[in-house]
């Protein structure tokens, strides 16, 4: 593919003052559609994260709107200007972007005021104004005395700081976030969460934030694009999201429950096999899966006619006991109990049918009741 930069597109200004739109984007590499129609708004201060499993097109999404890669179809504006369109692009350099990536990215050999102030310097902005500068963005990421340091004498908070003031020293309107916490340890990455979403907050950020990992999207973003093989599969609030996921792999996805078999029966849905769920009113007619999320069960004596569940398997985890259970009808699902039960203890499970959420069998979008 060509991606030698082109010529600069109108400046058309549109309707919306949208930091960033993007309308039917679509793009093949090697003849094979990596993305397909593409639409997504992001409103000026919001962060939009785009989360999804290896290989459904986060990072290439992120590389149309960051200029290395040319659209086949569709449209992306940045604060109302045409950035590209089918076989043309502005180059990255022109599209006022700032960039933050894995690992930070940091030149070992330069201090942390030298990293910072490299964009500029690539702008040939003169060096009083670059000082300038850059001593303002060290002061808003809180490391204005870290100045003359090496990245090798920071720690990984402090490091990836200096990436944030890297990515906003030069004002941009929109900041790109690719999977910066990918490579880090659990423990680390969390931390570094509760970081990056203080900062951007405070700094009044918009961001497009590319993840795999829903718990960093949840934790960092107002809005989170669900992809699946190159296309967006639901836009929604994070509580929206975990609430109403739009289909059976989305739920999957996002871990937000068992999946479960149902059928219609006399007194209305019943797992399939086994146990009594809901009334008929429920779900409609065509309802053939459930998500039972752990929110929607709570654990009591069992009784005749109530769905029940053998303990197989139980594991401390230091906030409670994660128990996996066996269904009747062989369905297995995993809850956080708060005494540990005796392994092939019988539970009564009672459901809270609010929290229930049904499927058709296909397509797989959810149905209303
Ligand atoms: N230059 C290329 N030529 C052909 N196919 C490509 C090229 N770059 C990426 N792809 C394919 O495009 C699809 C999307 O890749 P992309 O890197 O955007 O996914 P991703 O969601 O960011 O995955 P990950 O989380 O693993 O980074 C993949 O199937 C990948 O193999």
């Amino acid at each position: 593919m060509d991606l030698t930069p082109q010529p600069p597109l109108s400046t058309a200004v549109v309707d919306t003052p949208a930091a960033l739109e993007m309308a039917g984007l679509s793009l093949r590499l090697g003849g094979t559609p990596i993305l397909r129609d593409i639409d997504l708004k992001l409103a000026p201060g919001r962060v939009l994260a785009l989360l999804g499993p290896s290989g459904s097109g986060k990072t290439t999404l992120l590389r149309l709107v960051a200029g290395l890669l040319v659209p086949d179809a569709g449209t992306i504006h940045l604060a109302g200007k045409l950035v590209a369109a089918a076989g043309h692009a502005l180059p990255p350099e022109a599209r006022g972007l700032g960039m933050v990536f894995q690992d930070y990215a940091l030149w070992p050999h330069m201090n942390v005021a030298g990293n910072v102030g490299f964009p500029l310097e690539m702008r040939r902005m003169p060096a009083p104004e670059r000082a300038k500068r850059v001593a303002r963005a060290l002061d808003r990421v809180g490391l204005a005395a870290f100045a003359e340091r090496r990245p090798s004498e920071l720690s990984g908070g402090q490091q990836q700081r200096v990436a944030i003031a890297r990515a906003i020293v030069a004002e941009p309107a929109l900041v790109l976030f690719d999977e910066p916490l990918s490579n880090l340890d659990r423990e680390l990455r969390e931390t570094m969460v509760g970081e990056i979403a203080g900062l951007v907050e405070e700094l009044g950020l918009t961001a497009l934030y590319v993840t795999h990992d829903h718990s960093e999207a949840f934790s960092l973003a107002h809005e989170v694009a669900v992809m699946e093989a190159g296309q967006i599969a639901q836009i929604a609030a994070p509580e929206d999201l975990v609430a109403d996921p739009a289909s059976v792999s989305i739920a999957r996805f996002l871990r937000l429950g068992a999946l479960l078999p149902v059928q219609r029966g006399a007194q209305g849905w019943y797992l399939r096999g086994g146990a009594f769920l809901a009334p008929p009113e429920a779900a409609p007619e065509k309802t053939d899966t459930v998500l039972l999320p752990s929110r929607a069960l709570s654990v009591t004596e069992p009784r005749a006619g109530m769905l029940t569940a053998t303990v197989t398997r139980t594991l401390f985890r230091g906030d409670g006991h994660w128990a996996t259970l066996a269904l009747d009808g062989g369905h297995d699902i995993q809850l956080l109990l708060p005494h540990r039960p005796a392994p092939g203890a019988v539970l009564g499970l009672q459901i809270s049918h609010g929290s229930l959420r049904w499927f058709p069998s296909s397509p797989s979008k959810r149905t209303s009741p």
